[in-house]
């Protein structure tokens, strides 16, 4: 066991956080903006298209949350972890450039037996004024350090799929150098690019990151309930529940519920984020 729990609960001192405009664009490209005709994505992918100011992708805040390999939370190594979920939640849209401020926090290391869990939360501030600009929570699983006498967590909270056909399906391309253009993102885990470091995981080639298949899914309901406005984009949830292999077309599959949309991915037959949601930003 190298995972320390004695990290739950106790905050890490605050880290600056800071982005350029080049940073985001590139985001946008990582995440397939810019080749796909449905949708009016010029703003996301160039700066100086005439009368049209540069915009983020809300889900480029991901790049700047704490995902968790911090040799704070013990000594395990990258070709251990997957990466089994991620939740943002936006309080404003992000300039072109800018900073913020991370204040994570380790919520939670769960014993699933075989693996554990490791859950973190990582809240953006405005360095000025403090206030939150974003709150992201990413959950890891890290293989084979399960097993080391602590609790398995609560049970997940009650999501079921309406007993009816999706209400909009969207199919979302991935390219085949989709990760090679993703990882200059900063998520260089050779998982993603380097097939005998696959191989060695158990893959039969490099898979796509869970970050990239969740940027392709927030495209999707960003234009479709969002009406491609950052500003109006609130908070979206997911499980990885299998890998995705760049060049996979992505089926999204969206209900529309009372508060907001449930949605699941597909790539070929499989479910490849679950337990989805979606919601729009209070105004
Ligand atoms: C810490 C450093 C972080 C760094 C960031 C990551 C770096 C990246 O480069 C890595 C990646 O991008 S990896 C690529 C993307 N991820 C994947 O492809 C994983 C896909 N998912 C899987 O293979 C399985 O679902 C799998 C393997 C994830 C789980 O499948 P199973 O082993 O069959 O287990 P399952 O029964 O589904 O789950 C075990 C217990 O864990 C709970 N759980 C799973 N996902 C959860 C989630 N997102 N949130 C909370 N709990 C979660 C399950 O509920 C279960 O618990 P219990 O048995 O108590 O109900």
């Amino acid at each position: 066991m190298s995972l320390d729990v004695g990290v739950v609960g106790q905050p890490w001192p605050p880290e600056p956080r800071t982005w350029s405009s080049s940073d985001a664009l590139l985001y946008a490209l990582g995440v397939g903006a810019g080749s796909d005709e449905r949708f009016d994505e010029l703003a996301f992918v160039t700066e100086n298209s005439a009368g049209r100011p540069q915009q983020v992708l809300p889900s480029f805040v991901v790049t700047l949350a704490s995902l968790g390999l911090d040799p704070r939370l013990g000594g395990f190594e990258l070709s251990q972890v997957l990466h089994a979920g991620m939740e943002i939640e936006l309080r404003a849209a992000l300039p072109p450039e800018g900073s913020v401020e991370a204040d994570t926090v380790a919520e939670a290391i769960l014993d699933k037996g075989r693996d554990a869990i490791v859950v973190l939360r990582t809240t953006l501030r405005d360095p000025h004024t403090g206030a939150p600009v974003a709150v992201t929570r990413s959950t890891s699983l890290v293989l084979g350090e399960g097993g080391f006498g602590g609790g398995r967590g609560p049970a997940p909270a009650e999501w079921r799929l309406p007993a009816r056909d999706p209400d909009a399906s969207l199919r979302m391309e991935t390219r085949v150098e989709q990760a090679l253009l993703y990882r200059l993102s900063g998520d260089r885990n050779p998982l993603h690019s380097d097939p005998v470091a696959a191989a060695r995981a158990g893959f039969p080639r490099p898979v796509l990151h869970g970050l990239c298949t969740f940027g392709v899914a927030a495209r999707a309901l960003l234009h479709a309930y969002a009406g491609g406005d950052p500003g109006r984009f609130g908070r979206m949830g997911v499980r990885f529940t299998a890998p995705v292999y760049p060049g996979q077309d992505l089926l999204v599959n969206v209900w529309k519920t009372g508060g907001g949309v449930q949605f699941q991915a597909r790539a070929g037959d499989r479910v490849v984020l679950d337990r989805g949601v979606f919601a729009l930003r209070a105004s």
